[in-house]
């Protein structure tokens, strides 16, 4: 994709992160555009791009297909895509820099919003602003953990393997917890996981170190985007992983657990109730807005 300096095409864009996983949001509110797998990865690259972890497209659930069977809960929908053009049925960190564009853009007000999403619906909670101007924190009601197991599971990385749980936050987590976040390396290919076959439509893979009592860190790589900064599911499914590690079960115990998160990009809070929920809570902001030259059009349908 090169530049022209032609007229802008007028498709808006926006660029937002949640403890620096990043995303182009593009609103498509009438579902107009089709913005297909090589259209993503283009628009993602961060040379050639505007860069970024993967894209939310914010569509009302009612003009997309994939969402209609929500649209009399939800009025949006999250369409979210990796960075490679795939699709992510479900995206923590993405719920809540969508809603944020949504109260930003005047599009919801305040209190409980309802997301559609692949993976179900998500009820998004966002605090008010401070004082100060600092975007309040975001809380999103996650849904429930799944343990699908097998047992057995291992993750490998430079001639060392972890045994790992499976942990289906709505898209597939292994969750390794290892002696240092350095022994993950460079990251820069997906880890191998075995048995094979355990994965069919690819893993995103945890690596998680003690930092403190119900305190843990995490690395991150996420299928379809490589290393990422942080990951909300990924998060949530280290948490569950690690209550489980340490013994505790909300459901057994009817009390919530409560886990402090760190990311290479911030810090997230993970509580599970008894009930089986998971909420997670997390800044979320938007750092740019713009609009997309002409040459898009060649890629983007509906412009
Ligand atoms: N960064 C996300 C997860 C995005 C989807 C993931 N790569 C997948 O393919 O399942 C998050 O914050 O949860």
């Amino acid at each position: 994709m090169t530049a022209s300096s032609a007229q802008p095409v007028g498709l808006p864009f926006l660029k937002g992160h949640g403890t620096q996983n990043d995303f182009v949001i593009v609103p498509d509110p009438d579902g107009r555009l089709t913005i297909g797998p090589e259209a993503v990865a283009a628009l993602c690259d961060r040379r050639a791009g505007i860069g970024g972890d993967g894209l939310l497209r914010v569509v009302r659930s009612a003009a997309d297909p994939a969402a209609a069977d929500q649209a009399d809960r939800a009025e949006w929908f999250m369409d979210y895509r990796n960075s490679d053009g795939s699709i992510g049925e479900m995206c923590g960190n993405g719920v809540r820099v969508f809603a944020r564009y949504l109260v930003e853009a005047g599009l919801v007000g305040p209190g409980a919003l309802p997301v559609a999403t692949r993976a179900g619906l998500r009820t998004v909670l966002v605090a008010a602003d401070a004082e100060d101007g600092t975007p309040g924190e975001i809380t999103v009601d996650m849904g429930r953990a799944a343990l699908p197991g097998p047992d057995g599971i291992e993750v490998t990385v430079g001639g060392r393997s972890w045994p790992a749980l499976n942990v289906n936050m709505g898209n597939p987590h292994a969750v390794a917890f290892v002696e240092s976040l350095d022994h993950a390396g460079e990251l820069r290919t997906a880890p191998a996981t075995s048995p094979e076959g355990a994965y069919p439509e690819g893993v995103n893979v945890e690596f998680v170190v003690d930092r403190g009592p119900r305190h843990v860190a995490m690395r991150v790589h996420e299928r379809g985007s490589g290393e990422t900064r942080s990951c909300g599911t990924g998060a949530c499914a280290v948490a569950v992983a690690a209550a489980r590690r340490d013994g505790v079960d909300p459901a057994v115990t009817g009390e919530a657990v409560t886990y402090t998160v760190d990311v290479l990009g911030g810090r997230l809070t993970i509580t599970e109730h008894p009930d089986g929920r998971v909420e997670k809570t997390g800044p979320a902001v938007i750092v740019a807005r713009g609009e997309l030259d002409p040459a898009w059009s060649e890629l983007i349908r509906g412009v």
